[in-house]
């Protein structure tokens, strides 16, 4: 494993491949709920969605954690019911709550609200009760967002906000991204935790992290504070 320091605090961490990567991630995500659970009756993690995290939970759902006092929420979610194959929810409940996890509790975004908006204000206090969360992944798109806070979309700057108050917000479908409406936990949220675990690929999201300051990505490594921020890469 190589290191090359972006920031006194954020160390992008070269794997050999995402095999290796997820196993990083899972290890870093595992060893952190003991530590929570070692201190507190309970501990939580926001999970997150896209492609990368698949083989974390994998990993993760071998582990013989005590995941009944685990409560798992997530990053983001797209404005579909948990039975659609585009569900993060769908994605947590068939890779992460299964085998040893199987028990961890999962506190969804999606709801059969009207909107959006009504399914993020309904979630916002269900998510309160997770504060501070142990660990938070996340995933990085090649535009640099996260969560669904997207360059470019009405809801960004309120999303990027540490000082909104707000923890869950809508993130309505745009041009150029999302392509549907999704609901997102922001900033303010997902940095009320112990660890930040940023899992990523490619050289595109790596010069991304390395060379620019301007995205959103960005402002979640400078909103971080003391948190510390792990971004685990590989090719
Ligand atoms: O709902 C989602 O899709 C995710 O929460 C999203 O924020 C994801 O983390 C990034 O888009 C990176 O996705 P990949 O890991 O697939 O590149």
């Amino acid at each position: 494993m190589t290191e090359s320091r972006i920031s006194p605090r954020i160390e992008v961490e070269a794997y050999a491949d995402a095999e290796e990567a997820a196993q990083a991630a899972a290890v870093a995500i595992a060893d952190w709920l003991a530590a929570g659970l070692s201190e507190n009756e309970r501990a939580s993690f926001v999970a997150t969605g896209g492609r990368s995290p698949g083989p974390v939970y994998d990993l993760l759902a071998t582990l013989p954690l005590p995941w009944e006092q685990v409560a798992v929420t997530l990053s983001d979610e797209r404005w579909v019911p948990p039975s659609s194959p585009d569900s993060n929810e769908k994605l947590v409940r068939d890779r992460l709550l299964t085998g040893e996890a199987a028990g961890a509790r999962l506190v969804p975004l999606w709801s059969d609200a009207a909107t959006p908006a009504d399914a993020a204000d309904a979630a916002e206090a269900t998510v309160a009760d997770l504060l501070p969360f142990d660990v938070v992944l996340l995933g990085m798109g090649d535009d640099g967002h996260f969560a669904s806070l997207f360059p470019g979309n009405p809801s960004l700057d309120y999303g990027l906000d540490p000082d909104s108050g707000a923890l869950v917000i809508p993130a309505p479908r745009g041009e150029p991204a999302p392509p549907q409406d999704r609901i997102s936990l922001t900033l303010h949220a997902l940095t009320k935790t112990y660890l930040i675990v940023i899992l990523i690929s490619g050289e595109t999201k790596r010069r991304i992290v390395e060379e620019r300051d301007d995205l959103p990505i960005h402002a979640l490594f400078r909103a971080a504070g003391d948190t510390p921020v792990r971004v685990i890469w590989s090719p």
